[in-house]
């Protein structure tokens, strides 16, 4: 069964993200669909929700630490008031907007990893690395792997090409198949892409070889379309 995956990036409010949930919460309930779904809220619009199992909500971030003085940043105590277990990290927007270095990234991965969270750790190149060709994408994708223990056993990878994020250009197939391949035979943990999902390509996108999932942006966020995705992918092994 794919793993299916919302992120809200900064979408959304408290009362429409708590509406969204009831929405895919109750198509969970009466669909049989047995996706593995995730959804990334922001920060302030976590709660303690009453989901499916199969439905449930991470952290899009959060800082390597408990609590402390980190303005702006939040922490496990923050987390484990609603029950997170799930995080987000090495998202190319952290990554090239916040300017989150390899480094940082490194420790946020090895203090939630100790906690036992799901990770969905993300991948993905510039188009510049693209244009070089795939040797120069794998180099480049693989250095992004560098401190991060590819063992752990919570963790999902999330392969998303920067170009494509946001930008309505979905890798073509073949990209996704060559890079997927290519990352399996390293690394094997559940492999999703992401990138200009959208309701119409996601049955096709995770038909793929290595294709475990989808982390989906702007075409997950209106509930009626994230359950038009979900219903799409439910008859995938
Ligand atoms: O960044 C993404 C998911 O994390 C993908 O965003 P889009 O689906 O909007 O391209």
């Amino acid at each position: 069964m794919p793993i299916i995956a919302s992120n809200f990036k900064t979408n959304h409010t408290r009362a429409s993200t708590k509406e969204y949930l009831e929405k895919v919460n109750n198509y969970l309930k009466t669909s049989q669909n047995s996706n593995s779904v995730f959804v990334f809220p922001t920060s302030t619009s976590i709660d303690n929700f009453s989901l499916e199992k199969n439905l449930e909500i991470g952290i899009q971030n959060a800082y390597f630490t408990n609590n402390g003085s980190f303005t702006g940043e939040i922490g496990l105590e923050q987390l484990e008031e609603f029950n997170i277990k799930t995080i987000l990290i090495g998202h190319s927007e952290r990554r090239h907007i916040l300017g989150e270095t390899g480094e940082e990234i490194a420790k946020k991965f090895e203090f939630y990893k100790n906690l036992g969270f799901t990770i969905i750790y993300c991948i993905g190149e510039p188009l510049e690395v693209k244009e070089a060709g795939l040797d120069k994408t794998l180099e480049y994708i693989f250095e992004q792997f560098i401190g991060i223990d590819t063992n752990y056993e919570k963790l999902i990878l999330a392969y998303e090409p920067v170009w494509a994020i946001g930008t309505g250009k979905t890798a073509t197939n073949s990209d996704i198949e060559n890079i997927h391949k290519a990352i399996k035979e390293k690394i094997q943990k559940p492999l999703l892409y992401g990138g200009s999902v959208k309701v119409e390509n996601v049955k096709d996108i995770c038909k793929i070889a290595n294709v475990d999932g989808a982390l989906i942006g702007t075409a997950s966020w209106k509930a009626e379309d994230f359950i038009k995705i979900l219903e799409n992918t439910k008859d995938l092994k």
